[in-house]
C-alpha cells in the first residue's frame, strides 16, 4: 500500500477563513492536536504576514516533535528571512515557496512576464535552499497555467533544489477528471520529475476539493493538502477528515493508507470549531452532528438488524464515543480523571486540579455535566491570552418589556484594577455590548453574533461566538456560560482582547 502524506494548512489556509483570527496560544493548543492526529507535515502560518504570526510559528516549531513544522513564503528575500527566523531552530526546517504561473496571476497580480516569473521562482528556490534543508514550490494556480510552461518552470525550480512541488487549484476551478490529468501530465512531460514529490492543493469553490484530491492521489501525487472542517480561504480547503476517511473506508480501491489516528479526528475537529467560531454543519461528512444518526423508520429499523445496512463508518472509527457520560456534583477525582481520559482530552497535571474546581462549579449549578461540558471546560482554558488582559468579574442585566434594559459591567483592567460602568441598549446583549464599548473604547463594529448551546436540556451551558470588524481585518471571540448574557459578555471581551493583542504586536512592529 501507498502511504499518503497528510500535509495540514489549517493554521495557514485555514486561518485566511473571513473572520477567523487565531492567536499564538490557540494554534499552538490546535498544532498540539494535529500532532496527536498524527499528520505528516503542519503548516503553522505565514511568518511574513505579521510579528504574530511568526512568534506563533516559532513557538509550534519549538514544541512539535512527531509532525514536520513548515511556513509559507511568497518568492522574495524578506518572506523567506522572515521563515528562516521562524523554523531555524527546528531539526529539519522546511519552507513552502509560492508564485503565481497563470497568464491572469502573471499579467494582473505579479505585473510580470513568464521568463521573469520563471527567474524569480528559481532565485527564491536557491535562496530558500541555502537554508532549508526542504523546499517546497508551489505553483499558485496551477490550474489555470498553460501546461508546457509549467513544466517548464517546474523542471527548473527541481534543478534550484525543489523537492516536493505543489499544484494548486487555487481557485477550486478543476473537475476531478481535469486535476488527475494534469498530475499525469507534469509526470510525463517533467524530465526530472521524478527528484520531486507531487502534492495536492484543492480549494472547495465548485465543491469538488476533496474529490479533486482524491483524483491527485489516483494520479501520483503522495502528499495532500488540507484543513480540519475544510475551513479556508473562501468556500474553503479539501477537508482533511474526509480524504483520510475516504483513503481508510475506500482502501479497497485506493489502495493508500495515511499515518493517521482516525480516532482523533472528532475532537480535532471540535477543537478547531471553538477556537476559529467556525459551526460544523449537521449534515456535514465524518464530523457534522448528524454524520452517525439515523433519522427514518426504515433506515432505524435496517441499523438494528444489521449496521452495515446503513453505516458504511462506524462512529467509534473516528472518535465518536458509543455511550454518553454523565457526571454530577458527587463525582470526584477518579471518575472526572477518567472521563477526560475517554474523551480524549489530554491534560497535564498542573492543571487538572484548577479544570476539576471549574467542574465542581459547574455541576452545583447544573444536574448532570456531560462530555460536551467538559469539552468547554478544557478549550476555554486554551482560549486565554498570553498575557493578562480585561477579564469579566460580573454581569447585571435589568430588563422589562416595558423599559430600557440597562447593563452595569465590573470589569477586572489589565493592569488589575476594578472598573464598573453601566449603559442602556435596545436589548440585553446590545446594553451589555454598549457598556463594554464604552469601557474599552476601541474602534469595532459587531459583524456576528452567534448563541447556539452546548448539549441538550435546560440547564445546557450557552456558547456564544462574536466576530468584530476592527479596521481592515476582522477578529472572532468565543465565550461559554450557564447564561446566555454573561457568554455574550465574555465572547465580546474575548474579542476585543484580541484585537488589543494585535494593536500591540503592531506597535512592537513599527517599534522594531
Ligand atoms: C493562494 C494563497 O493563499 S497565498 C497566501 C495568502 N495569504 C495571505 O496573503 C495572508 C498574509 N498576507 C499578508 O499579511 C500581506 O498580504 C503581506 C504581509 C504578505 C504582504 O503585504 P503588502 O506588502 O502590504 O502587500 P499586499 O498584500 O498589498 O500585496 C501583495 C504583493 O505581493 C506580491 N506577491 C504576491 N504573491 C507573490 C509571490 N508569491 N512572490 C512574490 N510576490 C508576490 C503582489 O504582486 C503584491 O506586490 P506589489 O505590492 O508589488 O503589487
Ligand atoms: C500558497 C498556495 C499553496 C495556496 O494556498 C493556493 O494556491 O491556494
Amino acid at each position: 500500500m501507498r502511504t499518503i502524506k497528510l500535509y495540514d494548512t489549517t493554521l495557514r489556509d485555514g486561518e485566511q477563513t473571513a473572520g477567523v483570527n487565531l492567536n499564538s496560544t490557540e494554534k499552538l493548543e490546535i498544532a498540539k492536536q494535529l500532532e496527536r492526529l498524527g499528520v505528516d507535515v503542519i503548516e503553522a502560518g505565514f511568518p511574513a504576514a505579521s510579528p504574530g504570526d511568526l512568534e506563533a510559528v516559532k513557538q509550534i516549531a519549538a514544541e512539535i516533535k512527531q509532525s514536520t513544522v513548515t511556513a509559507l513564503a511568497r518568492s522574495t528575500k524578506h518572506d523567506i528571512d522572515a521563515a528562516w527566523e521562524a523554523l531555524q531552530d527546528t531539526p529539519h526546517p522546511r519552507i513552502h515557496v509560492f508564485l503565481a504561473t497563470s497568464p491572469i496571476h502573471m499579467t494582473h497580480k505579479l505585473k510580470k512576464t513568464p521568463e521573469e516569473v520563471i527567474a524569480l521562482a528559481v532565485e527564491a528556490v536557491r535562496y530558500a535552499k541555502q537554508k532549508f534543508e526542504t523546499v517546497q514550490w508551489s505553483a499558485e494556480d496551477a490550474c489555470r497555467s498553460d501546461y508546457p510552461f509549467l513544466a517548464n518552470i517546474i523542471e527548473q525550480v527541481i534543478d534550484a533544489g525543489a523537492t516536493i512541488i505543489n499544484l494548486p487549484d487555487t481557485v477550486g476551478y478543476y473537475t476531478p477528471q481535469e486535476y488527475g490529468q494534469l498530475f499525469s501530465y507534469m509526470k510525463k512531460h517533467v524530465p526530472n520529475m521524478d527528484q520531486a514529490m507531487l502534492s495536492a492543493h484543492c480549494h472547495d469553490d465548485l465543491g469538488m476539493a476533496v474529490a479533486n484530491s482524491l483524483a491527485a492521489i489516483e494520479h501520483g501525487a503522495d502528499q495532500v493538502e488540507c484543513t480540519i472542517n475544510g475551513i479556508g480561504e473562501r468556500a474553503g480547503n479539501a477537508a482533511l477528515e474526509e480524504i483520510a476517511v475516504a483513503l481508510a473506508i475506500r482502501s479497497d480501491f485506493y489502495g493508500c493508507q495515511t499515518r493517521l489516528h482516525l480516532k482523533e479526528i472528532t475532537y480535532t475537529s471540535r477543537l478547531v470549531s471553538r477556537f476559529t467560531g467556525i459551526n460544523v454543519p449537521p449534515n456535514k461528512a465524518i464530523v457534522g452532528g448528524n454524520a452517525f444518526a439515523h433519522e427514518s423508520g426504515i433506515h432505524q429499523d435496517g441499523v438494528l438488524k444489521e449496521k452495515s445496512t446503513y453505516e458504511i463508518i462506524s462512529p467509534e472509527l473516528v472518535g465518536v464515543a458509543s455511550n454518553a457520560l454523565v457526571l454530577g456534583k458527587h463525582s470526584g477525582r477518579h471518575a472526572f480523571r477518567d472521563s477526560i481520559k475517554r474523551l480524549g482530552l489530554v491534560v497535564e497535571d498542573a492543571v487538572i486540579d484548577s479544570l476539576f474546581q471549574q467542574f465542581k462549579k459547574l455541576a452545583d449549578t447544573k444536574k448532570e455535566v456531560t462530555e460536551e461540558d467538559l469539552f468547554a471546560l478544557f478549550t476555554d482554558q486554551h482560549m486565554q491570552l498570553p498575557f493578562s488582559m480585561y477579564s469579566l468579574r460580573s454581569v447585571q442585566v435589568t430588563y422589562s418589556s416595558h423599559n430600557i434594559p440597562t447593563a452595569t459591567i465590573s470589569l477586572e483592567t489589565p493592569e488589575g484594577t476594578i472598573e464598573n460602568h453601566a449603559a442602556t441598549g435596545s436589548g440585553s446583549v446590545e446594553a451589555i455590548y454598549h457598556t463594554l464599548d464604552q469601557m474599552i473604547s476601541l474602534p469595532v463594529q459587531l459583524k456576528d453574533y452567534r448563541l447556539q448551546s452546548i448539549g441538550a436540556g435546560r440547564d445546557a451551558l450557552a456558547q456564544v461566538t462574536v466576530r468584530l470588524q476592527h479596521e481592515q481585518e476582522e477578529m472572532n471571540g468565543s465565550g461559554t456560560a450557564q447564561d446566555v448574557l454573561q457568554a455574550s459578555a465574555k465572547a465580546y471581551i474575548h474579542a476585543l482582547n484580541k484585537v488589543l493583542l494585535q494593536e500591540s504586536y503592531q506597535r512592537q512592529r513599527v517599534h522594531a
